[in-house]
């Protein structure tokens, strides 16, 4: 096995190795869902019905405990759903099939798919069994994390250690992603994909010279987004208990996962009352989190298509992407995989939600083993 080549076979090993799973394609089919959680991924701040807003703020929270009557109806709904989505874990075999002869290349969500979701984002540390699978998938194909965290502080060669570690757990900047990871082989797609760096260890690791900042495409929005940031500290953060403004760099996170339920609707209220005087802002939901970004056609699929590209995999058929996420920011890079026709969207949830990804993963324990997996498989 080569580093970050695949050792690959015919192309027909794909379909036999599909043929031969039950009730699978590959990718898996796409149909109905109507009975599935409607994920509304973007809406326009000026079209915003508070209505609509609380609604889809209240659906970022699935109900983990059903009534007795209706559990049957949510199996039903799961295993349909299962089908659809099969587990990337249980279809291994048939991935890996897949892959085979391609180059592949990993992308990875940070919260809730590395890191399980905790009420403090500033304590979402991800496990050292976690890394070490991470550091195996990137000594074999190029890998990449993509999040909505800021990427990281200015200078992370200044801090390097001598095996490409950076800092220590628990010093005080660890909220940013790529203090968390703390891996410097990798890219990084911070700010939900608007601050693109290159590894800063290893050089040669991917053929290609080692580069701090690749892409920044929203870099004129930095002082508006500062000016933002204090606006909503001021008013959101100190007046609703519980609520947390982050500053991501070039965008923002409003986080509700503290707030009683009750005052979610003030909480909304307050955030469109600071944005209505910038235009050139836009608010999108993740899990539990409002977040406040520059009105610019960038999101986590253009920065996958941007990395993609700089690896320089853009015309090429033979690549295998590989995308892992669990939020709904991650549609947008799963919706690029549909569109090439290539690679594997995963998505990582427990629960049936409409999504582009054609694989799940129940949640980040089970992504450490899909990445272990695919070391062994490349090993
Ligand atoms: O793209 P991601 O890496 O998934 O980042 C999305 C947001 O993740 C973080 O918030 C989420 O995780 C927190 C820690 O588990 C949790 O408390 C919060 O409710 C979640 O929304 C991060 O804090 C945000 O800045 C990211 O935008």
């Amino acid at each position: 096995m080569t580093k970050h080549g695949v050792v690959l076979g015919p192309e027909d090993a794909v379909v036999a190795a599909a043929a031969a799973a039950r009730h699978f394609s590959f990718p898996p089919p796409r149909k109905g869902g109507e009975s599935c959680r409607k994920l509304a991924a973007q809406v326009d701040l000026g079209a915003a019905v508070m209505g609509s807003w609380l609604d889809s703020m209240k659906a970022s929270s699935p109900r983990h405990r059903l009534m007795a009557p209706l559990a049957g109806a949510a199996d039903a709904e799961h295993d349909d759903w299962m089908e659809r989505h099969p587990s990337a874990l249980d279809r291994f075999d048939a991935l890996a099939a897949a892959a085979k002869g391609k180059q592949v290349a990993v992308f990875l969500d940070y919260d809730g798919t590395l890191s399980p979701i905790v009420e403090d984002p500033d304590r979402a540390v991800m496990t050292d069994e976690m890394r070490e699978a991470v550091r195996g998938v990137a000594a074999r194909f190029p890998t990449a994390i993509v999040s909505g965290r800021c990427c990281d502080k200015p200078d992370p060669a200044a801090m390097l250690g001598g095996d490409g570690d950076v800092r220590d757990e628990g010093d005080d900047d660890d909220a940013d992603v790529f203090g968390f990871v703390r891996l410097a082989e990798l890219y990084y797609a911070g700010s939900h994909g608007m601050d693109i760096r290159g590894p800063t260890a290893d050089p040669n690791h991917h053929g290609k010279e080692a580069k701090s900042v690749l892409c920044q495409p929203a870099s004129e929005f930095l002082p508006v987004i500062e000016e933002v940031y204090g606006a909503l500290v001021e008013q959101v953060e100190a007046s609703i208990p519980g609520a947390k403004v982050e500053n991501n760099k070039f965008c923002l996170s409003v986080h509700f996962r503290c707030v009683e339920e009750a005052a979610w609707g003030e909480l909304f209220e307050q955030v469109r009352s600071v944005l209505k005087d910038y235009p050139g802002l836009r608010l999108t939901q993740g899990r539990k989190v409002l977040e406040v970004r520059p009105m610019i056609k960038w999101d986590k699929g253009k920065a996958l298509e941007f990395l993609l590209d700089s690896l320089g995999y853009a015309e090429r058929s033979d690549v295998f992407p590989i995308y892992i996420g669990d939020d709904r920011t991650d549609e947008d890079a799963f919706k690029v995989l549909r569109s090439r026709g290539q690679g594997a969207g995963i998505l990582v949830s427990k629960f049936p939600k409409e999504t582009s990804a054609s694989f799940s993963l129940r949640e980040p324990a089970e992504v450490r083993d899909f990445l272990r997996r695919l070391v062994d498989a490349n090993t």
